[in-house]
């Protein structure tokens, strides 16, 4: 996940390959509390890892169920409707589909067994609607206090207390269906004789219901029903567990790949696996809206593969009251169709994780879209004059995976925009690796995949300062010191005569080298402590001077350019690997001051050295490096020199960030 305050796109031209989706939220949470109610074991199989399934399993484990890891399953020791824990307080974050149905269960457990128990959440879920759900629970004689703002979470719910029964429980359906859902999840602990939901106004998000039904089903409540007005929960049912459970993949996840085969596919289409024609979710006919724009779409049973049809898409208008939230994705899609796009029926958009529909219209606006909304609906324009933005995630796992589709903006005009995404790891709520699986699938121009080079001496602190960048920025990070260090390292235990450059370059193509979790492999041989000592820099300072070894390995420095950006540290980054790097910094230190940090650092590593002869060794590197006729070190003409003598890390790096955040059109 990228935890950095903005996550920069360039732009993207083209989209191939399989994703294979996390699982559905909706299905997660609901499946994990129908679990936690039932007796005995349910293993839950493919759960969603992410912040909204997180709070559940932390308030399931606080009411006294066995959460824990089995292989690759998620194992729920579910309560069998007793209450274990008499008193808790919950916080349930951001997550309607954890604070509504547990919300529900609690207040029925109360009034029955007794107890207290406080909810709460971050302060957007304090804004969020729960008072219609609140109020059908008190007509049932639950105890329910406000604890901020009547209407909306903190809420204690207590007991004991006598619940009524034997009339309809009345609650309305046209803000949430959320309140449904938690009430049809929690009435079946208390049906000791048939209990009558009756829907009040028109009821919204319809196959949200339709999971909840089938989910009861599989946990053993057969829930009748009479239209979408009414559902009996017939007397006497009890929640049993199914043993194992397998969650399929998040249809509204879906939509971001959809959309992108869309837009991007003009080749093979994009797989996408997880969700299909078999699917429980509603959001899986969010393909029937991309259709409509455009798309090509076949779909197996837990599969869909999508490809770009016409192009530019089709200007739609569409009632999205069924997708309510993979129907986000249309708004961004919207930009490169033919005609203006229309969604009407979404005044649910308004109460979810921020008020999505101002927050679309206030971030396409940006862009240079021209949109207008109304209290239900939004019409968005297709947009040719592209201005780069910074979009303003609103901690909406939504806004900001939709808005990666705008970085396609270069295949509908020659003035290309990078987009510029404000808390990415916002999509920890539902996706945490978002990010990372789209880059997986995407394709852009090397030469828009933008480059920080970091040149300088031996030991100046170029390592370090690409390091922190690289993490910064969520960048690539090449060492390309490393390169030489090994090819120096195979060279030698390979007999071979450092000074033959044909013989030291013939073997760079035969290293079997890769690069895991900060480490360097030769083979199976972690090679990274080898690679750092001292006397390894000498022979890459030999190997480096032949213009063949250079040359062999190049390619494999020019393959580091991968998206969203790469910082390269070594001696010609700027001159000669990435001469048209964004940003080139050429960073020096006394050498007094690079002797005494390289021997401060070797201590810390346990290993002894004598300052002295360090120096005296670096500045022998120096030398070889700046006179060799093959890519010396030397600053590149546009480079920004840094003299870093006197500065800390932290200062160095604010500056770098400084240069970049100047070069950027935000
Ligand atoms: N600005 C700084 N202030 C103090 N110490 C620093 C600074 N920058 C780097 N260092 C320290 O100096 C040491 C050398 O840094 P680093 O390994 O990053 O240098 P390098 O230029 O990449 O070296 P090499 O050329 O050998 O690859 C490290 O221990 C690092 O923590
Ligand atoms: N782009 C580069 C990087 C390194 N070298 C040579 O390798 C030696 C070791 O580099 P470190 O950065 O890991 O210390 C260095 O002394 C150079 O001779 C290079 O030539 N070009």
């Amino acid at each position: 996940m990228f935890k950095i305050p903005f996550l920069d796109l360039p732009p993207l031209r083209g989209a191939t390959g399989t994703v294979r989706l996390p699982g559905s939220k909706s299905i997660s949470n609901r499946v994990l509390l129908l679990a936690a109610l039932s007796e005995g074991k349910t293993f839950v199989r493919d759960l969603l890892a992410s912040d909204d399934t997180a709070v559940m399993l932390d308030a399931l484990r606080t009411l006294g169920c066995g959460v824990w890891r089995e292989g690759d399953a998620v194992v729920i020791d579910g309560l069998g409707g007793k209450l274990r824990a008499k008193e808790a307080q919950l916080f349930l974050g951001n997550a309607g589909t954890a604070m509504r149905p547990l919300t529900a269960a609690l207040a029925v457990l109360a009034a029955t067994q007794g107890g207290s128990f406080e909810v709460s959440g971050v302060p957007r879920m304090h804004e969020r609607p729960i008072g219609d759900l609140v109020d059908a629970l008190r007509g049932l004689g639950c105890a329910i206090d406000d604890l901020g703002n009547a209407g909306y979470p903190p809420l204690r719910l207590r007991g004991p207390s006598a619940l009524a029964l034997d009339a309809p429980v009345k609650v309305r359906g046209d803000v949430s269906s959320q309140f449904l859902t938690a009430l049809l999840l929690a009435l079946p602990l208390v049906a000791e004789r048939d209990i009558r939901i009756e829907v009040i106004g028109e009821l919204i998000s319809k196959p949200y219901i339709e999971i909840t039904l089938a989910l009861l089903a599989r946990f053993g409540i057969a829930v009748k029903r009479e239209g979408w007005e009414a559902f009996i929960i017939p007397a006497g049912s009890r929640y049993v567990s199914p043993g194992e459970v397998f969650v399929e993949g998040d249809a509204s996840s879906a939509s971001y790949f959809v959309g992108l085969g869309a837009i991007a596919a003009t080749g093979t289409p994009i797989r996408i696996e997880g969700v299909g024609s078999e699917s429980l979710q509603g959001d899986v006919r969010f393909i029937e809206a991309a259709a409509a724009m455009g798309a090509e779409v076949k779909t197996g049973p837990n599969w869909l593969e999508v490809r770009r049809g016409a192009w530019p898409l089709k200007g739609i208008t569409l009632d999205c009251n069924h997708i309510p939230d993979a129907a986000m994705t249309l708004t961004v899609m919207a930009l490169y169709a033919d005609g203006p796009t229309t969604l009407t029926n979404i005044a649910s958009w308004r109460v979810k994780e921020t008020d999505r529909i101002a927050a679309m219209a206030t971030e396409l606006r940006k862009l240079g879209a021209t949109v207008d909304e109304g209290p239900d609906w939004i019409r968005v324009e297709p947009l040719k004059d592209w201005k780069a933005a910074s979009i303003h995630t609103y901690d909406d796992h939504r806004v900001a995976m939709c808005f990666s589709l705008a970085a396609f903006n270069g295949l509908v005009t020659e003035n290309t925009v990078p987009v510029r995404i404000l808390e990415p790891h916002c999509v920890a709520k539902t996706f945490p690796d978002y990010f990372e699986t789209l880059f997986g699938v995407v394709t852009a121009n090397a030469a828009d995949i933008p480059v920080i080079t970091i040149d300088g001496p031996t030991a100046s602190g170029k390592g370090t300062l690409a390091d922190e960048v690289g993490k910064a920025l969520g960048f690539e990070v090449l060492d390309s010191g490393a390169l030489y260090r090994v090819t120096g390292l195979a060279a030698r235990r390979a007999g071979l005569d450092l000074d033959n450059g044909d013989a030291v370059a013939a073997i760079v193509p035969t290293l079997k080298l890769s690069f895991r979790d900060g480490h360097v492999f030769l083979g199976d041989e972690d090679v990274s402590a080898r690679l750092r000592a001292e006397a390894t820099g000498l022979l890459a300072s030999q190997v480096a001077a032949h213009a063949q070894v250079r040359q062999a390995l190049n390619q494999l420095q020019l393959d580091f350019r991968r998206l969203p950006g790469l910082v390269a540290d070594g001696r010609d980054m700027g001159t000669a690997i990435f001469p048209d790097a964004t940003l080139k910094v050429f960073l020096t230190a006394s050498a007094a001051t690079r002797a005494e940090r390289r021997h401060k650092q070797l201590i810390s590593k346990g290993i002894s050295a004598n300052i002295n002869s360090l120096r005296e060794d670096l500045e022998a590197r120096d030398e070889r490096d700046k006179n060799r006729s093959a890519s010396p070190l030397t600053p590149a003409q546009d480079a920004q020199l840094l003299d870093n003598s006197a500065l800390t890390i932290e200062a160095s790096v604010d500056q770098v960030l400084g240069w970049w955040q100047q070069r950027r059109p935000f």
